[in-house]
């Protein structure tokens, strides 16, 4: 085991595996948030803790409220109600780009406005923080003048560590699915943060390059960032995240080491009480299946 991995592994020992676990040393801690689309609760968490560098995954099934949490805490959405701190700073009502500032940012899916960007031009913009897609497609050349060569350097520095430097003046568009997912990575990091929010980075992933990519979700815990991700490819949460949180229905419904939440029968459950994705129905249609085997062989024997 790499020592980061175990140093990670270490900082949660002690932390029990229950909802709403306190952390050791928290970067984020968040409680009573609740957010609600007519009569919907979408988000309703009593109280959530992010550890510190290391890399936390945040699974559920679909409709969960794992996006909806996202943007609740990077600004892009206001609660009905509660209250939540980065780095001991109270964040409601702060606005995504200030966010951004203080050193939190999550990723977004290349919409179509930045696919008609050059790949160099999605970096630039990643420098301005993250203010949406309507000041993102402004003009925006006079926004950097002064610190243009240095924007542009670590621009350049970014693309040649995600292997795009080759793509630098194409079209963002025309990426395939992984060259997307490391662009998306390395825009976010222009504003060098210490808590980066991933949206699902293996999604449209061919499986030759998702290696590369756990590759590079690693490095930024290694080079000392705090990572959370949402996602529904299970190899990936089982392969690199030292602490998983799970949501169902707005409510964070268990919580642990990858292995531990992964045999918790409340997550079986909560993936069985909804519609969700194939990679974690295959999971647990093998584990159905083997319930259901093992049930017809005592019958079989009774
Ligand atoms: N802007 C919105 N208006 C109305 N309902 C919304 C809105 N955004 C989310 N919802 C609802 O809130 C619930 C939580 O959605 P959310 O997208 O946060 O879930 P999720 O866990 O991210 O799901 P997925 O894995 O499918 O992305 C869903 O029932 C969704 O339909």
């Amino acid at each position: 085991m790499p020592v980061e991995l175990s140093a990670a592994r270490a900082a949660l020992e002690g932390v029990p595996n229950e909802p709403g676990a306190p952390k050791p040393d928290p970067i984020v801690k968040g409680s009573n948030i609740v957010r609600t689309f007519g009569g919907l609760k979408a988000v309703d968490v009593d109280h959530i803790e992010i550890q510190r560098g290391v890399i936390t995954a945040l699974i559920g099934p679909n409709g969960a409220g794992k996006t909806t949490l996202f943007n609740l805490l990077t600004g892009f959405d206001e609660p009905d109600e509660g209250d939540w701190s980065f780095n001991g700073k109270a964040l409601g009502r702060v606005p995504a780009f200030k966010v951004a500032r203080l050193g939190m940012v999550r990723t977004f899916q290349l919409t179509k406005v930045l696919a008609k960007l050059r790949v160099i031009d999605n970096m630039l913009l990643g420098a301005t923080g993250q203010r949406g897609e309507k000041f993102w497609s402004a003009p925006f050349k006079s926004l950097w003048s002064a610190q243009e060569d240095e924007i542009t350097k670590r621009a350049d520095a970014l693309l040649e560590r995600f292997k795009l430097d080759a793509k630098r003046e194409d079209f963002a568009g025309s990426l395939s699915g992984g060259q997307r997912k490391l662009l998306e990575m390395a825009r976010a990091l222009m504003v060098d943060p210490e808590l980066i929010m991933l949206d699902e980075p293996m999604a449209g992933v061919n499986p030759a390059l998702k290696q590369s990519l756990l590759g590079h979700v690693k490095s930024l815990r290694d080079e000392g960032r705090t990572v959370l991700f949402v996602e529904h490819d299970m190899d990936m949460v089982r392969d690199i995240s030292d602490w998983v949180i799970v949501m169902a229905q707005g409510q964070i419904v268990a919580e642990g080491t990858p292995q531990s939440v992964m045999a918790n029968q409340s997550v079986i459950d909560a993936y069985l009480g909804a519609h969700h994705d194939t990679d974690i129905t295959e999971i647990d249609v093998e584990e159905l299946e083997e319930l259901a085997e093992a049930a017809l062989d005592e019958e079989a024997t009774s």
